[in-house]
């Protein structure tokens, strides 16, 4: 299916949102070493949507992205993923739901040292309750959808940076994730690596998912359906594509 086709199909405007952001602070510090990270951001992302979020460094980016997977929690405001407010959750049920529903990508890239890269992917699976072979399968899959599967029985440490990167993207991607968080995924790799994992979140929502990606470049934000700006923890524009990067797109997707 060409992008312009499954542009037509998603995003699924009409159905409820996997994330919504409502009015979401986080303020670090205290005194004169007081930030106010985040300022009040109203944001919701509909299945099937794959949102770029742009901003100048310091500007709330990984904030917001580590509020909306709950790996920190807000000083105002509500994160709800797909219509729970994670917040309210006890701690199990909102660790069971990161593992269910949410993938991360973070420039931190927390690859466990002792496990391969296929018990790595696998992991989130087995820690969910998942029989090992049927983890490890899924596992096997999500590394071929990455082009890494011959990487499966490799440590981190016998890895390089980028290979690991796409490793940390095939277990973000493992299983039936609703909701993939991105933080400069691409960090790491060459141009072409970079654009084939575009290519998997772009596929994954187009199937359905949501996916929040945090980039300094145009040219990735262009496979994005909107773009959002932060400003000094503010939304500044939440008003679709810029003229910039639509002018990246070709008919069939961004070259
Ligand atoms: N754990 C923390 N403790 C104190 N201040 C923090 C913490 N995390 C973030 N900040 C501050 O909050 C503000 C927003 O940071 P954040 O990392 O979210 O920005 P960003 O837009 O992702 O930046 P970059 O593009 O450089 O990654 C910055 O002023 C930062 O110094």
């Amino acid at each position: 299916m060409s992008r312009a086709g499954a542009i037509a199909a998603h995003p699924d405007k009409a159905a409820a949102p996997v994330l919504e952001l409502r009015g979401l602070g986080r303020t670090y510090g205290k005194g004169e070493t007081r930030v106010e990270s985040l300022r009040g951001v109203d944001l919701a992302v509909a299945p099937g949507e794959l949102l770029a979020v742009m901003g100048p460094s310091g500007s709330g980016k990984s904030t917001m992205l580590l509020l909306a997977g709950g790996l920190d929690a807000p000083t105002t405001g509500e994160v709800l993923v797909e219509g729970t407010d994670i917040g309210r959750l006890p701690r199990r049920k909102q660790a069971a739901l990161r593992r269910r529903s949410v993938g991360y990508v973070f420039q931190d890239l927390n690859l466990i040292p002792a496990l391969t890269a296929l018990e790595n992917v696998a992991l989130p699976l087995e820690l969910d309750g998942r029989p090992v072979r049927k983890a490890r399968s899924a596992a096997r899959d999500a590394l071929a959808e990455i082009g890494v599967d011959d990487l499966a029985e490799r440590f981190p440490d016998d890895m390089s940076g980028g290979q690991q990167q796409r490793v940390a993207i095939a277990r973000a991607l493992v299983g039936e994730r609703r909701l993939v968080l991105a933080d400069e995924p691409t960090g790491a790799l060459d141009s072409a690596t970079g654009e084939a994992v575009l290519r998997v979140l772009r596929a994954r929502c187009d199937a359905g998912a949501a996916a929040v990606l945090v980039t300094h470049e145009a040219r990735h934000a262009a496979w994005a359906d909107r773009i959002v700006f932060l400003r000094d923890g503010l939304l500044v524009d939440d008003t679709g594509r810029t003229d910039a990067a639509e002018s990246l797109l070709t008919r069939d997707g961004p070259r």
